[in-house]
């Protein structure tokens, strides 16, 4: 789509059976995902399933929420870390991401803690949380098909969905001296979906250059994350992204996690070393390992950006 950066592709050919037709549009949507996904790991979809109004109430909600006091917000703080701290967070003063969030597994999730306010906050999360990740699911089967896995491999893998996660999130403006909202990173789950108001500021690396992610009404932006680079032995790009302040106001945005249960072993899969001859640039681990080790650069943020933990700590070096 001009001036963009990042392709759009439209879901709409895999929610309805249109036959030849759309077939040659899911062919077409799908060599697109193929493409970005090869590259950096980063698009855009629209007719996706999730109704624009609730995406527009869910950001108007978060908006009042995170205006609230902090006695109103601080109402909801985590009460454990673990497996994430759900609830209400403000980054640590010593961290170089300046934002706060209100993180949420799925609906009626025993470790949810709810805002109390605005009222109907809850029901409006939870609402979205569920076309989230049936769009979750949807994009995983093209993602399996893209990466020609045998029919349902990703589905039967990942099949526990109570690990999937979301943050509300609300980015201070920035101030003279510094503008970041989130560092440089890659996702570590396997999908990620963001939505975002009008203020923009993510950012993706593509080629060495850092693309603003412009807002654009009623898409969803989807990045691949680390287990999918994995499991694909790096065939697929996990995508490197950040969010940058605007100086004049915040920004609110939704980032919805669709994830892997904790237990699971993560490792590149036959079919991408063994069996095409190709060395595996990881080594196994288990998933919950790798998601604390990435918690704690968020709780206890190292004092140099080279210390904080992502994919490269299983990577085999050749
Ligand atoms: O707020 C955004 O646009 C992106 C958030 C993000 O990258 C994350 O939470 O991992
Ligand atoms: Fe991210």
């Amino acid at each position: 789509m001009a001036g963009s950066g990042i392709p759009t592709v439209d879901l709409s050919p895999f929610f309805s059976s249109n036959g030849d037709q759309g077939d040659k549009e899911k062919k077409l949507a799908m060599d697109a995902i193929y493409q970005s996904c090869s590259e950096h790991g980063f698009f855009r979809i629209v007719n996706h399933g999730v109704p624009l109004d609730l995406m527009n109430r869910a950001l108007q909600l978060s908006k009042t929420f995170f205006e609230y006091p902090d006695d109103e917000k601080l109402k909801c703080s985590p009460v454990s870390a673990a497996p994430l701290p759900a609830g209400y967070t403000r980054h640590p003063q010593n961290s170089p991401d300046r934002n706060e969030y209100l993180l949420l597994f799925p609906p009626n999730s025993r470790f949810n803690i709810y805002p109390q306010n605005p009222p109907e906050f809850r029901e409006v999360l939870e609402e979205i949380f569920s076309h989230l990740t049936r769009t979750g699911m949807l994009v995983e089967s093209i993602l399996n098909e893209c990466l020609g896995l045998p029919p349902n491999f990703l589905r039967e893998y990942n099949q526990d969905r109570s690990w999937d996660f979301m943050a509300a999130l609300r980015y201070f403006p920035a101030t003279k001296v510094e503008n970041n909202g989130i560092s440089e990173h890659e996702d570590g789950n396997l999908i990620t979906f963001v939505f975002q108001d009008e203020v923009g500021g993510l950012e993706v690396l593509k080629n060495g250059e850092w693309i603003p992610v412009t807002p654009v009404e009623d898409t969803i932006v989807v990045n691949v994350g680390d287990v999918i680079q994995v499991l694909s032995n790096k065939k697929f790009k996990s995508a490197t992204h950040r969010v940058v302040r605007s100086e004049e106001r915040s920004r609110f945005s939704y980032a919805y996690f669709y994830n892997l249960q904790g237990d699971k072993w993560v490792e590149p899969l036959s079919q991408f070393t063994k069996e095409i001859g190709e060395p595996p640039k990881y080594r196994g681990f288990q998933h919950k390992e790798y998601q604390q080790l990435r918690m704690r650069n968020k709780t206890h943020p190292p004092s140099r950006p080279e210390d904080v933990i992502n994919i490269s700590h299983y990577e085999i070096s050749t």
